[in-house]
């Protein structure tokens, strides 16, 4: 059997990296737009209707259009952007959250993929806020190291144009303090307020390193370094991408410094956490475009045509 699929924005960054991951199976049939007519709402409109998945790979405001061109019930959208993960209509594409989202990301038809920094926040603070190791109204703050292919190709362009080195070092950004991922953190990481979110730029392609960093003496007695890995891998026990480094892993750091990019190229997460009996820093690390977007995607799309979940992504991507 072969499943239509179409990927709406298939010239983008998350969409040229979900055909790196699609274009080999046999049991996905591509449906492919002509390059001219990609903003053809006709016939983009036409190609949604005939596919059983469709990845929405667009800014926000295009995802929304797409989403209303559907009128075929059989057609599952994949929403990379923003517009629909806090949407109560959309089922919030992260299988790993928590018990039972597998089964709803199989029954439902609207899936919204996460965002890279808020998945990786996600995964670190919702088992231990179901483990009672984490208060709900802690006052978290996290920092988050990223390549600047999660700025898609705009941001691409910039840095590979930068000729004079004025991107070389690290920017931070969203200095607002209201990350557009910041909804979903709070709501799907199951917190009474939304962090203070800092994320930071560097000049790499890709890669991304989310850090939680928590004061002992603010936490419930029992959480240390054992109790919350213990969590970690009671929680994600099975789940075939997600990496929980064992206090002390030497792949955790090479010569004392930790390496975001160690999962480029994988659909994998890695989570870490360090410290002492005063302080602790929960750390996670994926491929942006991997477990952060694309490799989510097709993930989320395996697991809803009821096909093993880790078809097409246990290979390295090159
Ligand atoms: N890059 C990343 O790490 C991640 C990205 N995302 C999200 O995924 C979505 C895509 O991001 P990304 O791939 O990085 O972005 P890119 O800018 O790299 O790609 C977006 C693509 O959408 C096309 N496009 C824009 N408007 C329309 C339209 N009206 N109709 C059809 N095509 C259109 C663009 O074409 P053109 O260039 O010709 O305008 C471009 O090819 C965004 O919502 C982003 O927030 C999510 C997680 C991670
Ligand atoms: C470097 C950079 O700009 N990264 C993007 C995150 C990309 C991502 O996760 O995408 P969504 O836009 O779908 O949420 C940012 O922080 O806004």
């Amino acid at each position: 059997m072969t499943f239509r699929v179409f990927v709406d924005g298939q010239e983008g960054t998350t969409g040229l990296r979900i055909f790196d991951y699609l274009h080999a199976r046999q049991d996905i049939e591509l449906l492919r737009i002509d390059s001219e007519r990609r903003k053809d709402k006709t016939e983009r409109a036409r190609l949604i209707n005939q596919a059983d998945v469709v990845f929405l790979c667009l800014p926000d405001d295009a995802s929304r259009e797409a989403a209303a061109m559907v009128d075929n019930p059989d057609t599952c959208l994949i929403d990379a952007s923003t517009a629909f993960r806090t949407d109560p209509e959309w089922t919030y594409g992260l299988p790993e959250l928590t018990p039972g989202q597998r089964e709803r990301i199989r029954a439902s038809k609207r899936i919204a993929n996460v965002g890279c920094h808020a998945s990786a926040f996600i995964m670190l603070v919702r088992p231990l806020i179901e483990a009672g190791l984490l208060p709900t109204d802690y006052p978290f703050s996290a920092f988050s190291l990223t390549g600047y292919s999660g700025g898609g190709n705009k941001m691409i362009a910039e840095y590979e144009a930068d000729q004079n080195g004025a991107l070389d070092a690290p920017r931070p950004y969203a200095l607002t303090l209201s990350h557009k991922h910041l909804p979903e953190m709070r709501l799907h990481g199951g917190l009474e307020h939304s962090p203070v979110f800092t994320p930071i730029v560097g000049n790499f392609l890709k890669g991304l390193s989310v850090n939680i960093p928590l004061q002992r003496s603010h936490l419930p007695e029992g959480t240390s370094v054992e109790s919350i890995t213990r969590a970690w891998q009671a929680h994600y026990d099975g789940a075939p991408f997600v990496h929980v480094m064992a206090p002390g892993d030497s792949d955790a750091l090479e010569g004392g410094f930790f390496d975001v990019t160690a999962c480029n190229d994988t659909n994998r997460v890695d989570l870490c956490v360090f410290g002492n009996e005063e302080r602790l820093a929960l750390v996670a690390r994926m491929d942006n475009l991997g477990k952060g977007a694309a490799g989510a995607a097709v993930q989320n799309m395996n697991i809803h045509l009821g096909l093993e979940e880790t078809t097409g992504l246990a290979r390295r991507l090159g």
